[in-house]
């Protein structure tokens, strides 16, 4: 006889009470005890155990106990062959891996997967505490029941999947034709949409079933419910593990798309995947995040805790390497009480190294400059001017190394810096911990390291409580949680970590929760990782210790919503930044209380059991904790508005007057290749002539964001409410939405809209178009224009239409637009006042010998060849035109029918440069205020000559 048939138990529904399961299972076979007796004891420590979590729970698991024990059946065996079963990793898992895992894994962690860790040899392990990264793609654990499949034809291509997932098992993938033509059957793929970016590009969502944990917090975050639950078992069969492994042997395309934007984020290889931790974590989303976006640059300084756990859990470490580049994330893990310490040990080390570097690079050009190749050279001084920005110090990184390998014999100068070659790329260096380590234990460091103005970067994973040691009270959790050492309940306030940070005034300041806004969250990270000096992210992590009833943590992105949406949890920015440009430094990004704290507070049974065992206790801390939610919500609008108030005094002042009358104004744009942002940004630069605190300001100045930071439709009304919304527009594709408008029309979109869920706000639309494109012409304005006059929002002027095939292009429609657009809102045409306006480019010249310049492609582009440029018509006909063949050699081009292939011609830079009599050769660098959009600042990057800027960048201004 042998074992139970508690696996069809487990199966069947009883997976989360397996631990008493196979307790009642183990006495039952094992006759430790007798079986009646074993029974009735734990019963009781059942009792004992789940006794706060009231009875439905307990009965439950009673009930587990009783059927385990009816479930077991006897198996027979042929106790032979079952000794002989050899227990090694072709057996066991391994079968599974898509890969050859690397020696590491197969001679050290499969020996101690498979029980023979007794055979490993103390030189088979690392001796000084490194191991190597990359591990835990080789586990396949499958321990998942179900696991997620997409309907692609439900499918927006939001990424919120994606971003969510706790483990990063599901992903989105982009394919040529050729990729897709070569996928598994079951590959079902769709155009990408996005824009030009994606063109030729198909779109998969593709779950691991043998990674995923089951834990169906993406089904549930994403927005149009294409995701379902499919047991696993069925999924490997119908071809899910092999679409699987296909994805990830296609090349990835993240360096197309913009890290620092939720979707483009999530293009990014996750160099955190597969971890230990719980299912539905809510703290790895936001570490997974980090390292998509700054990930081959990262160093993180991991304090004890749960993320120190499944962050380095020995020796399956779940933090990895770049595929193509090798580059990835250096995690090391320290105590509680000093690991603030230990990162900002870090930072120091690495600024001194870095400092050090910048004086041999200097000595080096001075002493050595002539023997190096110009190249080298160039590729220095650019260095020295722009390394401090980690992504350009990253790209001119790589070009220096194989330059500095190759002229290292030249001079001794040049051999110095090869020294300290690993510091040309600018770290990005962060420190992980939960709110047990930032609010206790390792406060004191880290109030240090913020204090001393370094350029730390604190994230804090705030589940309230010690999740890893079993759920202790911390000086995070909330009045009335009940926790250990708080079980009557908490009855102090939640340390506000974030107001004490603030006070500095020089410490950039975060609030977020990941599944309440996705968008906030990617700022929030960016900025912080910009900013120039310490900055402290506490990040809003559900956890198994919070107890939700029912849903467990499958509901995790809901809960954060909902926290955010009752007040419990605040999202808000702190940019000293702003400040210094004289504006009020503190954003509240969760204006707007809507939902019900006692219904969040009751789902989760930390709260809800203090009602049922003291439940006058249990209202009088929860009565007093809301009390202090709706206290600190009118604090925190009071210093969103009240600072601003104070900056815009003089311009109330001046603005009484003259605008009086005008209305307020939020411009908004869809724009594809940044025509229509240009347009936008001009017309509020008409708006506000001048800027802040100018008297002339024609009226207040407005608000210009892209269509997508509306997405949600609360904030889309919020910030029309008392202002007029001008809505700007292109088409792309074919009849398309730009990329950053996608998201924004499927809200509007959505079907569960209210009839009038728009009435009362006023707006007008401003389309972009080519009509050539005749049936599309203009779609997306006319699209966003249909729906928002059907949801109830009042139009107050016809559309204006800017057509690329009118004379002055789309300056034709517009300048026609505009005058009823003044008349709208109710100001006076803008006039010239011949003053000069800010400066978009300050140019810097440069004493140094002709760069070795490589042509200038707008980024997102790729340059192709002209294999043939032959004029069809005869030399003496009026029309020039031509038969140009382009050619793919080589290029990850992926071409489907409609695409666009866009020619950028060259100035005559002769021309320009003797009528500007300007000597091209010279070679400059340019600042661009913040006025000038991402695309083009890019553009200037590095170092150029003034015959490049002329030649390939003329049209940039
Ligand atoms: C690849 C591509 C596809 C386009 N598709 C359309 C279209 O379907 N309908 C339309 O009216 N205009 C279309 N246009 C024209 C653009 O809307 C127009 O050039 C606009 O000024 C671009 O503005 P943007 O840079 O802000 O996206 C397309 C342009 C490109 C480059």
């Amino acid at each position: 006889m042998f074992l139970a048939c508690a696996g069809t138990l487990v199966l069947n529904c009883m997976g989360k009470l397996i631990n008493n399961i196979m307790t009642a299972v183990f006495f039952e076979l094992s006759g430790v005890l007798p079986t009646e007796q074993a029974l009735s004891l734990l019963k009781d420590a059942v009792k004992k155990t789940y006794k706060n979590k009231g009875d439905a729970i307990v009965n439950q698991n009673i009930k587990a106990v009783e059927a385990a024990i009816e479930a077991l059946r006897t198996v027979q065996y042929d106790a032979a062959k079952w000794a002989a079963i050899d227990c090694d990793r072709e057996s066991f898992y391994a079968k599974e891996r898509d890969s050859e895992p690397p020696t590491y894994v197969t001679d050290v962690l499969d020996k101690v997967q498979t029980m023979r860790g007794h055979e490993l040899k103390v030189s088979e392990v690392e001796v000084d505490g490194c191991v190597p990264l990359s591990q835990t793609r080789f586990a396949k654990r499958g321990v998942a029941e179900s696991v997620p499949v997409v309907d692609m034809d439900k499918c927006i291509q939001c990424n919120v999947c994606s971003a969510i997932c706790p483990h990063a098992v599901i992903r989105p993938f982009l394919l040529s034709n050729m990729e897709l033509q070569k996928a598994p059957s079951s590959f079902d793929a769709r155009k990408a949409t996005g824009g030009n970016t994606y063109a030729g590009l198909h779109f998969r969502i593709q779950a691991s079933p043998n990674d995923c944990t089951g834990c169906e917090v993406c089904t549930n975050a994403c927005p149009v419910g294409a995701l379902s639950m499919m047991p696993r078992l069925d999924t490997l069969e119908k071809g899910h593990g092999a679409n699987w492994d296909y994805a990830m042997s296609v090349p990835n395309r993240g360096q197309r798309f913009d890290a620092n934007t939720l979707k483009g984020s999530q293009f990014q290889e996750p160099l955190l995947e597969f971890s230990g931790a719980c299912e539905g974590c809510g703290e790895t989303p936001y570490a997974k995040l980090v390292t998509q976006m700054f990930g081959k640059r990262l160093i993180v300084a991991n304090a004890t805790g749960c993320s120190s756990i499944w962050g380095g859990t020995a020796g399956w470490v779940p933090y990895a390497t770049d595929k193509e580049t090798g580059k990835g994330a250096a995690w090391g893990n320290s105590l509680f009480e000093d690991n603030a310490e230990y990162g900002l040990g870090q930072v120091i080390h690495v600024r001194q190294r870095r400092r050090q570097l910048r004086d041999r690079v200097e000595a080096a050009l001075a002493r050595a400059g002539k023997a190096m190749s110009i190249a080298l050279r160039s590729l220095l001084e650019q260095w020295l001017e722009f390394g401090e920005d980690g992504s350009i110090s990253e790209r001119l990184s790589d070009e220096l190394q194989p330059l500095l390998e190759e002229e290292k014999g030249k001079a001794k100068e040049i051999a110095e810096i090869v020294r300290l070659k690993d510091l040309f790329t600018k770290p990005s260096m962060w420190m992980f911990g939960g709110d047990g380590w930032a609010n206790d234990i390792g406060y004191g460091g880290i109030d240090h390291a913020i204090a001393s103005g370094n350029n730390v970067k604190i994230v804090v994973l705030d589940t309230e409580v010690y999740s890893n040691t079993g759920g202790q009270s911390s000086k995070s959790t909330p009045m009335g949680a009940v926790a250990k050492f708080a079980q009557a309940g908490r009855d102090q306030r939640k340390k506000d970590l974030g107001a004490m940070a603030m006070a500095y005034q020089h410490v950039y300041v975060a609030s977020v929760a990941i599944g309440a806004n996705y968008k906030q969250t990617v700022e929030a990270f960016a900025e912080a990782e910009k900013y120039d000096g310490p900055a402290l992210l506490l990040c809003y992590a559900p956890c198994i210790e919070h107890r939700f009833f029912k849903t467990g943590l499958s509901a995790m992105s809901l809960d954060q919503k909902d926290a955010v949406e009752c007040g419990y949890w605040p999202l808000y920015r702190f940019n000293p930044r702003l400040a210094r440009d004289g504006n009020n430094p503190f954003i509240l990004d969760s204006k707007k209380v809507t939902g019900d704290v006692m219904k969040f507070l009751n789902r989760q049974n930390r709260y809800a059991q203090l009602v049922r065992s003291s439940p006058a206790v249990a209202e009088k801390l929860q009565g007093e904790l809301q009390v202090y939610l709706k206290q600190r919500h009118s604090a925190l609008r009071e210093k969103a508005a009240a600072d601003l108030s104070k900056e815009a005094a003089s311009l109330k002042d001046g603005l009484k007057e003259a605008k009086s009358a005008a209305e307020q104004v939020l411009i908004t744009f869809g724009s594809d290749t940044g025509v229509t942002e240009h347009v936008a940004k001009k017309f509020a630069g008409f708006s506000a002539v001048g800027g802040f605190s100018e008297v002339n300001c024609r009226f207040p100045l407005p608000r210009v964001c892209d269509l997508d930071e509306l997405s949600d439709i609360e904030e889309l009304k919020a910030a029309c409410a008392g202002a007029i919304c001008v809505v700007m527009c292109s088409t792309c594709g074919h009849g398309d939405f730009p990329q950053n408008a996608g998201l924004f029309w499927s809200s509007l979109s959505a079907q569960n809209l209210a009839s009038k869920e728009l009435s009362g706000l006023r707006f007008c639309v401003f389309g972009m178009g080519d009509r050539s494109y005749a049936d599309s012409f203009c779609e997306a304005a006319k699209k966003i224009e249909d729906r928002m006059r059907e949801l109830g929002a009042e139009r107050l002027l016809d559309m204006g239409i800017g057509d690329d095939r009118d004379e002055d292009k789309w300056e034709t429609g517009f300048q026609k637009w505009l005058p009823k657009l003044w008349l709208t809102l109710k100001a006076s045409e803008p006039q010239d006042d011949g003053r000069p306006k800010e400066p978009l480019f300050e140019v810097k010249y440069h004493e140094m010998a002709a760069l070795q310049t490589s042509p200038l492609v707008p980024p997102g582009s790729q340059l192709l060849r002209v294999a043939e440029n032959r004029r069809l018509t005869p030399s003496g006909y009026e029309r020039d035109i031509r038969h140009v063949a382009l050619s793919l050699e080589g290029a990850d081009f992926p071409f489907d029918l409609g695409d666009a292939v866009a020619i950028y011609p060259e100035n005559l830079a002769k021309e320009a440069l003797a009528f500007l009599d300007l000597d091209g050769d010279r070679v400059i660098s340019v600042k661009c205020s913040e006025h000038v959009s991402e695309r083009h600042r890019r553009a200037f990057e590095r170092r150029v000559t003034v015959r490049q800027v002329l030649t390939t960048l003329g049209g940039t201004k």
